[in-house]
């Protein structure tokens, strides 16, 4: 049987002694895309930092194609999470970036399309540039490129669209239901409807997903 890409049943999350999510399910069946929305604070990021095993809830239960988020190899060659801040090698170059994650997933950086990436995401011509030089919607730009060359099954995007310009909302909007389309699952959150929309992924509200009104 296939399992769903991701599967969260009655989850709580408490900081301290506030509650922030509360009896929350949610499901992304293999090869779909969902977008959380909701207001600031509402625990979208909470949710996804789960997810993606980057923080352990008080209570309830989360699959990612069937097994526990984060426990093996498989799970990280199967999984991209933007979740958290990306981290970058000193003193290499945003072409360097690229191919050090594709050796990392076994592809061939000169068969991985890393050329044709940079270029569609605008940052070709900062190819021999190191991150910290780029502007913050390039490092985002380059956080995302990365993110898409290598091979993976399931996309964690912690709203992917920001600080980043139209035409770079709609190339990343196109790329995701290029990626779905080619069997990929999406899990995002995002402020931005109108891009959520245009990446074929379907929209739910935080407030929807949990089983107690907050
Ligand atoms: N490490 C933490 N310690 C204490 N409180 C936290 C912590 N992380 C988040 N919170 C609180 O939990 C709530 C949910 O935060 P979260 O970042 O999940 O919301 P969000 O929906 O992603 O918000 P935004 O749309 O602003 O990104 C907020 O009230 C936030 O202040």
């Amino acid at each position: 049987m296939d399992h769903p890409a991701v599967e969260v049943k009655g989850l709580h999350v408490s900081y301290g002694s506030t509650p922030v999510l509360v009896d929350v399910s949610l499901t992304v069946p293999a090869g779909t895309g969902v977008c959380v929305t909701g207001e600031n604070g509402i625990g979208k990021s909470t949710l996804l930092r789960c997810v993606s095993s980057l923080q352990q809830p008080d209570d309830g239960q989360i699959l990612v194609f069937g097994g526990t988020p984060g426990a093996t190899p498989e799970f990280w060659r199967a999984v991209v999470t933007t979740v958290e801040p990306p981290t970058w090698y000193p003193g290499l170059t945003v072409r360097e970036h690229a191919e050090l994650v594709c050796r990392a997933h076994g592809q061939d950086p000169g068969d991985a399309g890393i050329e044709e990436a940079l270029e569609r995401f605008g940052l070709a011509g900062h190819a021999d540039a190191i991150p910290p030089s780029l502007s913050s919607g390039q490092k985002q730009r380059l956080t995302l490129a990365v993110a898409l060359l290598r091979p993976s099954s399931l996309l964690i995007l912690d709203e992917p669209e920001q600080r980043l310009d139209p035409d770079g909302r709609a190339e990343v909007a196109a790329l995701l239901v290029e990626y779905v389309a080619d069997g990929g699952s999406l899990l995002m959150a995002s402020h931005d409807d109108a891009f959520a929309e245009a990446s074929g992924a379907v929209l739910t509200t935080m407030e929807s997903l949990s089983a107690v009104a907050p």
